[in-house]
């Protein structure tokens, strides 16, 4: 053996290990989050997000741990809202509430809110009741940004959020996947200059017009600050990632494409790369409410899943979106106040047209405060005798 064969061979045993031991430990990192909670029971939102036959269409609801429900309330007069969503064992509590009701439920969202971000980068959020959120300091002018925390720790300062994830994938043993979520970049701005919900978004919109690099400025922040956040929750368990860009419908295409498209598929790409390093493979749904604009745009994202409000025709919808991305949504909220019959109805039809691959049922956006827990149930039901 010559010296140099001699080397390349113990060089061959010094690095094979080390490669071997990193891709196994790479592995082991996925099997590791996995291997921690009980076994799902039931992945029919998992198959159906990676595009696999199911034996019936997944359902889930936007919101549905919240008022309509009288367990909801009852707990309500005991906690304020925050502190549920900042204490893991009255999130996990309030997560499961719906789950515990409803057996035909396929998925839980962890309870909690957009507006933590914001909280954790150092502004004041209040929810008021029978108002909503209210900001009560929100940003004027570019050089308000200079009062942000940034960049932000989220694996510490919203640790609660990662305690509640765990805890509540461990509670739930199994029986169906936990969705973890954030608010997307446009939608997490437009609270923190409007200072709560608004009719226009004008404040937040000029911002748009008269001061587009700072506004970027600021996305980019919130951008950062999501990708960290959805890899922190899927490090803790979540088995589905959802971005809500609930406040799409104030923009047009134009404004769409230059401040909030950039920002969802950029938060797709970082979240991705960053799992895929963990050797972590959790599905990625946007929801971008009023973007029917914006459709074919959103299909170039890389999400899985996108939301529709309902609005859209789930027709037309998949035509605009093609075959390979799952579509979720869109019953309207208020056909629940229609009679269970005519729910029935109107939700097999939903499915038919959505057909059975590749889809997820939801509603087109949260379920009100007053909707009929009966009436969710009728949906619920007539979803799966499809
Ligand atoms: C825009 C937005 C917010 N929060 C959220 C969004 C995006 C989704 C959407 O478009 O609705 C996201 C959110 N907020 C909440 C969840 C929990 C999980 C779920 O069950 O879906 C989720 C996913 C709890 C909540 N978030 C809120 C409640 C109601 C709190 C109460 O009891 O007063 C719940 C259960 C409050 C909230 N939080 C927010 C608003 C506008 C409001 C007031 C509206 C309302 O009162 O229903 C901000």
């Amino acid at each position: 053996m010559s010296l140099v064969d001699y080397f390349s061979s113990t060089l061959l045993f010094i690095i094979l290990p080390t490669f071997s031991s990193r891709g196994s430990s790479l592995a082991d990192s996925a099997m590791d989050v996995d291997s921690k909670f009980p076994p799902l029971l039931n992945d029919r939102l998992l198959r159906a997000a990676r595009g696999e036959p199911v034996d019936k269409v997944p359902v889930w609801v936007m919101r549905q741990a919240g008022r309509y429900l009288p367990e909801f309330r009852e707990f309500k007069t005991k906690h304020e809202f925050f502190e549920i969503c900042q204490t893991p064992e009255l999130a996990c509590e309030i997560t499961l509430q719906p789950i515990r009701r409803y057996p035909d439920l396929d998925a839980s969202i962890i309870f909690s809110d957009i507006l933590v971000i914001p909280q954790a980068m150092g502004m004041t959020v209040e929810m008021r009741p029978g108002v909503g959120p209210v900001l009560p300091q929100p940003l004027v002018t570019p050089q308000d940004l200079e009062r942000l925390s940034f960049p932000v720790d989220v694996s510490t300062s919203l640790k609660y959020v990662m305690d509640a994830i765990t805890l509540t994938r461990t509670k739930l043993e199994g029986r169906v996947p936990l969705i973890g979520f954030s608010g997307a970049p446009w939608t997490l701005m437009g609270y923190m200059i409007e200072g709560g919900g608004t009719k226009t978004m004008s404040k937040a919109k000029k911002w748009l017009y008269q001061h587009p690099a700072e506004s970027k400025k600021l996305l980019s922040m919130l951008t950062s600050t999501v990708v960290d956040y959805l890899v922190e929750q899927a490090k803790a368990g979540a088995q589905l990632l959802q971005v809500f860009e609930s406040s799409a419908e104030y923009l047009g295409p134009h404004l769409f494409n230059e401040f909030a498209l950039p920002c969802i598929r950029d938060i797709r790409l970082k979240v991705k790369t960053a799992l895929e390093e963990l050797n972590i493979s959790v599905p990625m749904t946007v929801f971008a409410k009023g973007a029917h604009y914006a459709l074919e745009d959103l299909a170039s994202t890389g999400y899985d899943v996108i939301g529709l409000d309902w609005t859209m025709d789930p027709v037309e919808a998949r035509k605009r979106v093609g075959p390979n991305v799952t579509l979720q949504g869109n019953f309207d909220p208020c056909a629940l106040y229609a009679s269970p019959e005519k729910i029935r109805d109107s939700a097999e039809e939903m499915v038919k047209n959505f057909s059975k691959t590749r889809y997820i049922a939801n509603l087109g956006h949260g379920i009100y405060p007053d909707a009929d827990p009966a009436h969710l149930e009728t949906f619920l039901k007539a979803v799966h005798s499809v």
